[in-house]
């Protein structure tokens, strides 16, 4: 669709139901990613007001900026070794694992954990990838498009994905049910509190299926577009030096040298590193598509008719570049936001990482406040070089995915520790 939506089009549009509800639901019930209907208005209630609000995104401040420290020093230990530093891996273990403790309370760094973090790599990988493959079902609606994706086992590999996530989610529930199992505010803890609490309402109860279904839309949502965001701001602010200079000279300054940590109480001094974000989203949205929508009923858009049930595939990757609303598109030029008010909070849509309406990403303040944090850091005490007398023009810039889309080639930079 052309950039012409306005936020009540959005608003009329739910998920399809067959993107992720019927995929995920062939191995076990009612596990989905993004639910549609009734019970996902319930469930998105639960998760805008409970799981993922200003409080709470807050009172998980700690762990983000705990893991971040990890980061920094794990950095350091490669400046001394002089080595090239795989930052594709080093964004992914970062999100995993604050994703991880914020979710389960548990950390996939430390030993002893039921899966770990290369597995929950490969696990995620897989089923973002299966959730953006198109199968029969998505344009057949209805029983033959079932049967012919039966007929060539389409959904064998989602299965044995999500039957694999589904175990290691009941591992941790389970563990959370002992004595002395719930001791961290963590997700698990707060939604089987919720749960106990939900046991004598009337209207909508609260289930174990509903409790995975969040930690699945956490698991899937949530690791991979925060890590692929940092990653290509990294790319972009080394294939331009003069932004990556004027970025670190800004953050220095104003924290001042000599600083041990950095937290989120920095995070709002600093101007540039919000422009290099906004840049860094126009140019590569980790959902290019956003998530596929359905109408709900019938819109017209400029004078055409859309019938309800039609799918809606918005492609913000291309808004992003289109040359009628943004002067130099390919070029990546932070300023080009200075004293504007073009946000990405889903009220402007020339720039919608994160969509808009009543099913935009319900965790965006969480989102932002890693990668805001992550890059600060990794910005303040390092310079980054090129590995192996790498040029800049020879950084790969080719994209790889569907639903999300990253950088092909893991990113490969040397750091040099400076403050
Ligand atoms: C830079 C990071 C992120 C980006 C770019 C991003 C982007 C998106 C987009 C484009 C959508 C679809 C919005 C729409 O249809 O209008 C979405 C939905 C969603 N995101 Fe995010 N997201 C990010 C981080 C996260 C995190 C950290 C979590 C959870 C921990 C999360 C959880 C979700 C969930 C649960 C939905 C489905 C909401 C619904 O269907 O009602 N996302 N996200």
């Amino acid at each position: 669709a052309e950039a012409v939506l306005r936020t009540h089009d959005l608003e009329c549009c739910s998920r399809p139901k067959t993107f992720g509800t019927r995929k995920l639901s062939y191995g076990f019930k009612d596990i989905s990613f993004s639910p549609y209907g009734a019970y996902w208005r319930e469930m998105r209630k639960i998760a805008v007001i409970e799981l993922f609000s200003l409080k709470k995104v807050q009172s998980f401040r700690y762990i983000r900026e705990e893991e971040v420290d990890f980061v920094v020093k794990n950095l350091t230990e490669s400046c001394l070794k002089q080595s090239s530093v795989d930052l594709s891996k080093t964004f992914f273990s970062l999100t995993a694992s604050i994703i991880g403790r914020v979710a389960l309370g548990q950390n996939f760094h430390e030993s002893g954990f039921i899966i770990d973090q290369e597995r929950i790599k490969t696990l995620v990988t897989d089923a973002v990838e299966a959730l953006g493959t198109f199968t029969f079902s998505d344009i057949f609606q209805g029983g033959v498009g079932r049967f012919v994706d039966l007929m060539f086992q389409r959904h064998k590999k989602i299965n044995k994905i999500f039957k694999e996530l589904d175990a290691f989610y009941q591992h941790v529930i389970d563990d959370h049910l002992k004595p002395e199992g719930r001791k961290n505010p963590d997700i698990v803890s707060l939604m089987l509190d919720m749960i106990d609490k939900h046991e004598n309402a009337d209207s909508f109860k609260l289930n174990m299926d509903n409790l995975k279904a969040i930690l699945m839309n956490m698991f899937l949502g949530g690791i991979d577009t925060s890590s692929i965001i940092m990653i290509w701001a990294m790319t972009e602010l080394v294939r331009n030096p003069r932004v990556m200079k004027k970025a670190q000279e800004n953050i220095r300054t104003i924290l001042g040298a000599k600083r041990e940590r950095i937290t989120e109480d920095d995070l709002n001094k600093v101007d540039y590193l919000k422009l290099i974000i906004k840049e860094t989203f126009r140019l590569h949205p980790p959902v290019p598509f956003i998530v596929p929508r359905e109408t709900m009923s019938h819109i017209k858009i400029k004078g055409y008719d859309i019938p309800p049930r039609t799918q809606i595939q918005i492609n913000v990757w291309t808004i992003g570049r289109d040359p009628k609303r943004w002067t130099d598109p390919e070029d990546f030029i932070p300023e080009r936001f200075t004293n504007s008010s073009v946000d990405f909070r889903g009220q402007h849509f020339d720039l919608l990482p994160f969509g808009s309406g009543r099913r935009m990403c319900p965790a965006m303040s969480m989102a932002v406040a890693t990668v805001e944090l992550g890059l600060m850091n990794l910005l303040y005490f390092f310079d980054w070089g090129l590995p192996n007398g790498m040029e800049i023009g020879e950084i790969d810039m080719e994209e790889f995915g569907n639903l999300t889309i990253v950088k092909k080639l893991p990113l490969q930079l040397v750091p040099l520790r400076r403050c």
